[in-house]
């Protein structure tokens, strides 16, 4: 069986890793759709795609499960979002989402849906992570190590400080 789990991972942290875990009870292989894949250098998505896929990709390499991360750009209609993941995705059998939306537009298009409970949410929270980034606080033990040392391959520290303090990032 294949599952599906789509999240912006803006950065991946702890709790998508909580997910996966639990996901992996259930399924042989997962698709991490990395969703907004087109944008990046904004407070709320300063990574690239390809960014994220490399912070996945090096989270879950010690996992017993076979993984995918794929790009999912952002469409003006939600109405045919779920056929534009599967036109971009491999197959699946089942959905996994905590964002209402994304579960209300999978089980309209009559896909089986799984949600979570939601793991240490206080500190657990892409827009967390990211305020410590940009405030100088601990994000580091928020996110698996993976992920720490890509942030610092890629310069993101600096990167999230400038577009906080720039008057045209769009947030
Ligand atoms: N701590 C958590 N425990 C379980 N699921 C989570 C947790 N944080 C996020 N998720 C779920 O993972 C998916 C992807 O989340 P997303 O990438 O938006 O992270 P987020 O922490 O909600 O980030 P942001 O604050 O940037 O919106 C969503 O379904 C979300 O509900
Ligand atoms: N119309 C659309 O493009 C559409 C609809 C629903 C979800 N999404 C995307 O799916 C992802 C959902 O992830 P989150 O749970 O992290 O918000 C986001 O990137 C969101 O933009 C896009």
């Amino acid at each position: 069986m294949r599952g599906f789990y789509i999240g912006r991972f803006q950065p991946f942290h702890n709790g998508h890793r909580n997910m996966v875990e639990q996901i992996a009870d259930d399924v042989d292989e997962l698709v991490l759709g990395i969703g907004s894949a087109d944008d990046s250098h904004s407070v709320r998505n300063p990574f690239t795609a390809g960014e994220r896929i490399m912070m996945i990709t090096k989270s879950l390499v010690d996992m017993d499960v076979v993984t995918y991360a794929v790009p999912i750009e952002d469409l003006e209609r939600n109405s045919v979002w779920v056929s534009h993941v599967q036109s971009m995705s491999p197959d699946f059998d089942v959905a996994y989402s905590n964002n209402p939306l994304v579960v209300q537009l999978f089980r309209e298009a009559n896909f089986e849906v799984r949600q979570s409970p939601m793991f240490n949410r206080e500190v657990l929270e892409g827009t967390e992570v990211r305020e410590r980034m940009i405030n100088g606080g601990d994000w580091e033990s928020l996110v698996p190590e993976a992920v720490a040392e890509v942030v610092d391959e890629i310069g993101g520290i600096e990167r999230i400080q400038m577009v906080s303090g720039s008057d045209t990032n769009g947030d």
